[in-house]
């Protein structure tokens, strides 16, 4: 990572400039941004008529370092619609600061995008679930943004938003019950749950005492990601709508059996389960109005 672009704010003018040269490189317009996460970033393969950018080539966009992650910008059609995806994503521990991590949110917002969608990898801290499941995210709990981590810290550009903006209806609700509809209509009653994603920064594992913490708060899965996203997108205005897919339970019991968790092994259940979020999130791009 360049050390000049972690020491400095990305500012409006910079995803006004990004946005710029993105807009001048494509004619598409979407109004749809898609992040894929860890194993996830199959969707943009199934996009057609595309325009597609290595993050490395366009300004002011840090590149992923995280096996998964292809760091590729892809503008096409998906059931009709005009999207764009994030075939992976940059994560916090990887050096970026919040705001950084956070900058593609932004620009989506300057190229007119309404509507969020963001996927990730996710550990079961819930009991009951089981790994290969697919959650649909309703609320978050920020424990790295409520330490003082977050893309809103700083300086507020009110041209992107409020400096107070709300976190209590996040995840759309309407956009919710949309996607779990399309899910048993898919038939994926079974292993489709809603829940409560919490972030924390990584890049290790969880110890058991933390997802015992996680637990008694109320968390259900947690990862490294989205929630600085899921911020900056509702602080302009962008609806969200997120999936988690539960790649490994985390390990509750000191000194048991259960196998510790392991990236090649998130990467291998976000793989096997890509096809059904593929499916899910299709069906759900050409359900929206955007
Ligand atoms: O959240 P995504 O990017 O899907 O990836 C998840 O998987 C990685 C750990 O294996 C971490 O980056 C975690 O956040
Ligand atoms: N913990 C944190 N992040 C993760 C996990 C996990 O168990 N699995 C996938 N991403």
């Amino acid at each position: 990572v360049d050390g000049s672009v972690l020491d400095r704010e990305e500012t409006y003018e910079d995803a006004t400039s990004t946005a710029e040269f993105l807009l001048s490189r494509t004619d598409h317009r979407p109004t749809i941004g898609i992040i894929c996460g860890s194993g996830l970033g199959g969707l943009a393969n199934v996009l057609t008529d595309t325009d597609s950018f290595e993050f490395r080539d366009i300004p002011n966009f840090a590149t992923s370092t995280v096996p998964g992650h292809a760091s590729k910008l892809v503008f096409g059609s998906l059931q009709g619609k005009t999207v764009v995806v994030m075939q992976g994503r940059v994560h916090m521990y990887e050096g970026h600061t919040a705001k950084q991590v956070t900058f593609p949110v932004r620009v989506f917002k300057l190229l007119e995008v309404k509507i969020l969608i963001v996927t990730n990898a996710s550990g079961a801290i819930n009991r009951t679930y089981k790994m290969g499941d697919l959650m649909v995210i309703c609320d978050h709990i920020n424990l790295v943004g409520l330490a003082g981590l977050n893309p809103l810290v700083g300086d507020n550009d009110s041209r992107f938003g409020p400096r107070f903006p709300p976190m209590s209806s996040a995840y759309d609700n309407d956009l919710r019950s949309i996607g779990l509809k399309l899910s048993e209509e898919l038939g994926m009653k079974e292993f489709v749950r809603e829940g409560v994603y919490s972030f924390q920064s990584g890049p290790m594992f969880e110890t058991v005492g933390e997802c015992r913490l996680l637990n008694v708060l109320g968390a259900d899965v947690v990862g490294m990601s989205t929630v600085p996203e899921v911020v900056a997108a509702r602080h302009c205005g962008i609806r969200v709508f997120g999936v988690s897919v539960v790649t490994n339970c985390c390990v509750m019991e000191l000194d048991s059996d259960d196998q510790e968790p392991s990236h090649d092994e998130v990467l291998e259940m976000g793989e096997k389960r890509s096809a059904d979020v593929q499916r899910l999130i299709s069906k759900f791009v050409g359900k929206i109005i955007d």
